[in-house]
Formats: structure tokens, C-alpha cells, sequence
């Protein structure tokens, strides 16, 4: 695409827009405010750097064994960097416990510590990046049964415990020396295939660790706790502890953050009409943006209705200041820096035609109960040119506009992940 053609369409977007009394101009600039947090999970298959081998346990699993993941922390971070050079604006990126730094050493899960994510922070600090994190529950010999934080045995619980208080402080540091809230997100797989009788039990033993875990206190300026539940997972099809009842009732009861994975719930349920009740009783939400196919699937997320809603639900609320999109999903059938780059794009696509969205005018037709209005112009929003005004925000921000950035992730392609 032509500078000028960009420029071009983005004057008549311009006046378009000025017809329904939008601000095309403001849109961009809040656009260029919203950070999407880019979980490093899709560059590795989510393998982590603990041991090479390690096999991913959990009940989740990344499908496709397209050629190119990256193997190490350099290639890792290599890989984030060329994606993000593909992106406009700045974003973050979401770092799981087990991609420490650990220098060949074997460190154990509760002995984890800042220093093994000095280098993380480093890097985030010369690119420019914030970063967020999460305790890793999951691919380790103490969860191969299924349950951490649940478990029945109390030395097992403790373990884990130790683990999420010490990533808590990772996280803290992470925030304080970065200057921004690191969010710290728990999501453990603790579950059972089968009919379960003692859901009761294992409900409670969560609980309790929550309490002991959140006993450590630490400064808000630096991070956040979020929580997150799920409905199944593989190996756990018949009962999730940490279930969205389990986790909207402690995160209410004890104002935490609630992460809503848009691959958690049932097939056809969605999180869009979530955020408007949470918003009444939870502190803030955590997105994490997913795409399930049929289950949980882990997709690239891509610009579809739901998508739409979820962004719409977020500008409609004006909740951009307690909503904070991150990404979570895992291809391994398909270029995984192309999966980056299709995923935050689409999430970017979808908060521009959000924030462009004829409100006002929506807002009257509904409460005037003219349904018919408010539908059409809903319809006719949709092929509004906000394709042009994202084209032209890419061209701003220096950022390749339009499906050209596939020959440069072709290039990157040929030059460095294709001789891994
Ligand atoms: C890597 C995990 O997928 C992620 O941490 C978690 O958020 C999840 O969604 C598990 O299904
Ligand atoms: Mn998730």
C-alpha cells in the first residue's frame, strides 16, 4: 500500500466518520494508549526453559509441529522482537514462572527469585516493554496427579503455596523496577477425569491456599493479583476446582482481579456479557483473549463476532482503565511470530472499530426504544471505513500497513527460524 493511498482513504474515513459526529483523530490517539499483553507462551509451544525435554502436562496442549520454535531465551525474546516491530504501539508481554533465567542451574519451583528474571526485566527495560507474570502449576513431577494447590497432601499444597508467594514477589519486582503494575495471574489445572465425590474438599484446600498465599502483601504499585478459573481441561473433563463459581465468589469476597480466558466456559458461552456484571463487583478483569474450536483449543485469536462484542462491552463500559487485554492462545501448526502478529493486530482492528462506534446515537435509539434504528445502525457501523483508519495508524506509529507484514515474517522466516 501506498503512503498516499493510506493517507487518502484515512481523509475520507475521516469525514465519514465526522458525519456521525466521531472523532477520528481522538479514536487513534486512545488506540495508541491500549497495551495488549503478549503472552511468550506462543513462541516455545509453551515449553518453558526449566529443562528441554519437560513435557507440557496440565490439561492443556499445543497442537502442530510446524518447524522454527524457539529453543532458548535469546530466540525467544528474538522472536517477541520481530513480532512487536510488526505491531503498532506498546505493549507488553506476559512471562509464565517456568521461563526463568536459571543459567543451566536446576532450580526448583518454590526456590524461584527475582534475579531469574533480571535478565526478563533488562530486556523489557531496553525495549521499551512492560511486563506481566504468572506462577507456573503445571508440567512438573508435584502436579503430575492432577492437583497442586487442591492436593490432599499437605506437603504438596505447601510446595505450591511457596511457589505462587514467590512469584507474587517476582512480580512485585518486575513492576517496581519497570515503573508499571505487573499483573500476576494464577491459574492452576488442579481437576479430575472422573466422577469426583469430595469436591467439597478439594474446593476448601483451595481456598485455604488462596488466604495463605495472599497473607504475603504486596504493593499495588508494583503488581496485581488475578485469578482465573477454567471449566475442563484434558484429564480434568469431569471436575475443575478452580471453577468461575469458585473464583468470582473469592474474587468478590476478597477484592481480586478475576481473569476471564475466553476458552474457559462452555462452547457457546462467551465472556463479552461477563464483563459488564464484574465490572459491579470485581476490582478490575484480566482478559485473556483465546480462541477456542470446539474446546478449548488455544486458536490465534482472529476479528470475529465475539471479538467485537468483548471490545465493545470494554469502550461501552468506559473500563479501559480496569479491563486489561492480554492474549492466550498457542499454534503450533502454523508460523508462530505470524501467530503473534494475526492475534494482536486483530485485537487492535477490534478495540479501533469499538472506540469508533456511533455510541451516542446508539445510546438515544435504545432509550427512545427504537430497536429497529439501533439495529441498523449497528449493521451499518460494521462496514464503516475503520479498516482505513487502522491502516493509517500502522503508518503513524512506522509499522507496516495491510497484509505486506506477511512477506516480512516470510523473510524472518527464511533468514532465522526456518535454520533453527
Ligand atoms: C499457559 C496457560 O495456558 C495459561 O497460563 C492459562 O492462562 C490457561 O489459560 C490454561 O488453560
Ligand atoms: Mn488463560
Amino acid at each position: 500500500m501506498k503512503e498516499s493511498q493510506i493517507n487518502q482513504a484515512f481523509e475520507y474515513a475521516k469525514a465519514r466518520y465526522a458525519d456521525l459526529g466521531i472523532d477520528v483523530e481522538k479514536a487513534v490517539e486512545q488506540l495508541d494508549k491500549l497495551s495488549i499483553s503478549l503472552h511468550c507462551w506462543q513462541a516455545d509451544d509453551v515449553a518453558g526453559f526449566e529443562n528441554g525435554d519437560g513435557e507440557l502436562t496440565g490439561g492443556i496442549q499445543a497442537t502442530g509441529n510446524y518447524p522454527g520454535k524457539a529453543r532458548s531465551i535469546s530466540e525467544l525474546r528474538a522472536d517477541i522482537d520481530k513480532a512487536m516491530s510488526l505491531i503498532p504501539g506498546d505493549h507488553r508481554v506476559n512471562i509464565h514462572a517456568f521461563y526463568g533465567d536459571f543459567g543451566g542451574e536446576t532450580v526448583d519451583r518454590d526456590q524461584i527469585e527475582p534475579k531469574h528474571f533480571q535478565s526478563w526485566i533488562d530486556w523489557a527495560k531496553e525495549k521499551n516493554y512492560k511486563l506481566d507474570f504468572n506462577c507456573t502449576c503445571f508440567s512438573h513431577e508435584k502436579s503430575a496427579d492432577g492437583f497442586t494447590l487442591s492436593h490432599r497432601d499437605p506437603a504438596i499444597r505447601q510446595f505450591w503455596i511457596d511457589h505462587v508467594v514467590q512469584s507474587r514477589k517476582i512480580a512485585e519486582e518486575m513492576g517496581r523496577q519497570l515503573g508499571s503494575e505487573c499483573i500476576h495471574n494464577i491459574w492452576i489445572p488442579d481437576g479430575s477425569k472422573d466422577l469426583t465425590v469430595d469436591r467439597l474438599l478439594y474446593r476448601k484446600n483451595l481456598k485455604e491456599s488462596l488466604d495463605q498465599i495472599f497473607e504475603y502483601k504486596t504493593n499495588d504499585d508494583y503488581m496485581l493479583d488475578s485469578i482465573e478459573c477454567k471449566l475442563f481441561g484434558i484429564g480434568s473433563e469431569s471436575y475443575v476446582v478452580g471453577s468461575h463459581e469458585f473464583y468470582m465468589g473469592y474474587g468478590v469476597a476478597n477484592n481480586k482481579m478475576i481473569t476471564l480466558d475466553s476458552g474457559h466456559f462452555h462452547p457457546t458461552e462467551v465472556i463479552s456479557d461477563k464483563i459488564s456484571s464484574l465490572l459491579l463487583f470485581a476490582p478490575e478483569i484480566m482478559l485473556h483473549v483465546s480462541r477456542g474450536v470446539r474446546w478449548d483449543s488455544d486458536h490465534v485469536v482472529i476479528l470475529n463476532d465475539e471479538l467485537q462484542a468483548l471490545t465493545q462491552e470494554i469502550i461501552r463500559a468506559n473500563a479501559l482503565d480496569r479491563v486489561h487485554v492480554g492474549l492466550d492462545y498457542f499454534d503450533a501448526s502454523i508460523n508462530r511470530i505470524g501467530a503473534y502478529v494475526v492475534g494482536v493486530r486483530a485485537t487492535q482492528k477490534a478495540l479501533l472499530q469499538a472506540l469508533l462506534e456511533p455510541i451516542t446515537q446508539l445510546r438515544a435509539y435504545e432509550a427512545n426504544g427504537q430497536n429497529f434504528e439501533r439495529l441498523a445502525l449497528l449493521e451499518e457501523a460494521k462496514s464503516l471505513p475503520w479498516a482505513a483508519v487502522f491502516d493509517y495508524y500502522c503508518l503513524k506509529k512506522g509499522v507496516i500497513a495491510g497484509e505486506a507484514y506477511i512477506a516480512d515474517i516470510q523473510q524472518y522466516e527464511k533468514e532465522v527460524t526456518s535454520k533453527r
